[in-house]
């Protein structure tokens, strides 16, 4: 029997995100090709917006998806997040040459407490909620704080672009395939604070880090490169990553929903207290996901350089937390 259509919501869906990312939902590449989805987007009250969203949905009827089953847009909330069972926030200001991600975060703050709201009033009570839209570990903090009626469990945010970084500059050094590389991690702040960790991370079975055997290569290049991947990215295009950042949202949300087989990748996800992390605080670590939920990895060790390292991302999110304080009473 066929599937009953899900409720996909989408925010900033006229965006340069929004543009990369659609299509591929709608044609079945995130929830499965046996999926129908209904997607609900969300723009800005403004005629230009609305007018973009509009060309966007046009765009959308012309491919003739038979996965999409429906298509709302709208610039309410209430209306774009109403019984959706995912949501993908990506709608914020992105930041500009010479920006930090935190430079966005009074901007961005606003946008995260009112959707925040309308999730915890009209959404799925199993919504599934990634947030991309910068800074989105504290976004997806702000978000789940102002949706006290759904799980916490049910909002993260988006570390699965730093994690595919970390896995290509990888295989680039060894010359090994991207699919041969298991047991990544990206701890911490979507941010040049970030730690790409591989110290658990095997590629064809071998030990990374005797594989790769340059200490001062993983230190000095490797992990400052992945952090800064996003800035490399806006000054070559002037502008900041959209394809990547949709096609790691596509793997995020589809990994979470279909599961992961036992393969280790990234999510930002409020912390339990483990490994020294606060709790609720939002921070990338390992998970499995299986059966629609994930799954931290526990038990590993942490030494002196990742404890250094690990504290660092994660004194910026408190820094981020303490800055949006007032705004969440
Ligand atoms: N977590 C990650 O790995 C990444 C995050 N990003 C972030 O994603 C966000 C979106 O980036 P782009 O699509 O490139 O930006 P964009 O400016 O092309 O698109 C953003 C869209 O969101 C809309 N928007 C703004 N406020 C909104 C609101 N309150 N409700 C609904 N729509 C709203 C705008 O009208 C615009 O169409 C930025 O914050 C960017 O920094 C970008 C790349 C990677
Ligand atoms: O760097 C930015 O502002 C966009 C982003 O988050 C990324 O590409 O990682």
């Amino acid at each position: 029997m066929a599937k009953a259509p899900v409720r996909v919501a989408v925010t900033g869906a006229a965006g340069q995100i929004g543009y990369a990312l659609l299509f591929r939902i709608a044609s079945g590449e995130m929830l499965g090709k046996d999926q129908p989805v209904i997607l609900q987007m969300l723009e800005l009250p403004m005629e230009k917006a609305q007018q973009a969203l509009k060309g966007v949905m046009m765009e959308l009827e012309d491919c003739a998806f038979p996965l999409l089953a429906g298509m709302v847009g709208t610039d309410d909330p209430r209306v774009a997040f109403k019984d959706a069972d995912y949501a993908l926030l990506v709608g914020a200001r992105p930041r500009g040459p010479g920006m930090e991600r935190k430079d966005l975060l009074m901007e961005n703050a606003k946008i995260f407490i009112e959707q925040g709201k309308a999730l915890n009033d009209v959404a799925a009570r199993n919504i599934k909620v990634l947030v991309v839209g910068n800074p989105a570990n504290t976004n997806a903090y702000i978000a789940m704080k102002s949706a006290p009626s759904l799980p916490k469990e049910n909002f993260t945010a988006m570390l699965r672009l730093d994690h595919n970084r970390a896995l290509s500059q990888l295989a680039t050094k060894t010359g090994k395939p991207v699919d041969s590389i298991e047991k990544m991690v990206v701890w911490g702040n979507h941010s040049p604070t970030m730690y790409p960790d591989y110290r658990f991370t095997t590629i064809a079975g071998q030990a990374a880090p005797a594989l790769v055997n340059d200490e001062a290569w993983y230190k000095n290049e490797y992990i400052p490169k992945v952090g800064k991947r996003g800035a490399a990215i806006i000054e070559a295009r002037g502008l900041s990553s959209a394809a990547s950042a949709a096609n790691a949202a596509i793997d995020h949300m589809r990994d979470w929903a279909l599961g992961t087989n036992g393969k280790w990748v990234t999510m930002g996800i409020p912390s339990d207290g483990s490994y020294g992390i606060p709790q609720d605080v939002i921070y990338g670590v390992p998970v499995t996901c299986a059966n629609g939920k994930y799954e931290r990895i526990t038990g590993l060790e942490i030494d002196a350089f990742s404890r250094e390292k690990m504290d660092f991302t994660l004194n910026e999110l408190k820094e981020e937390q303490d800055g949006v304080k007032a705004l969440l009473g």
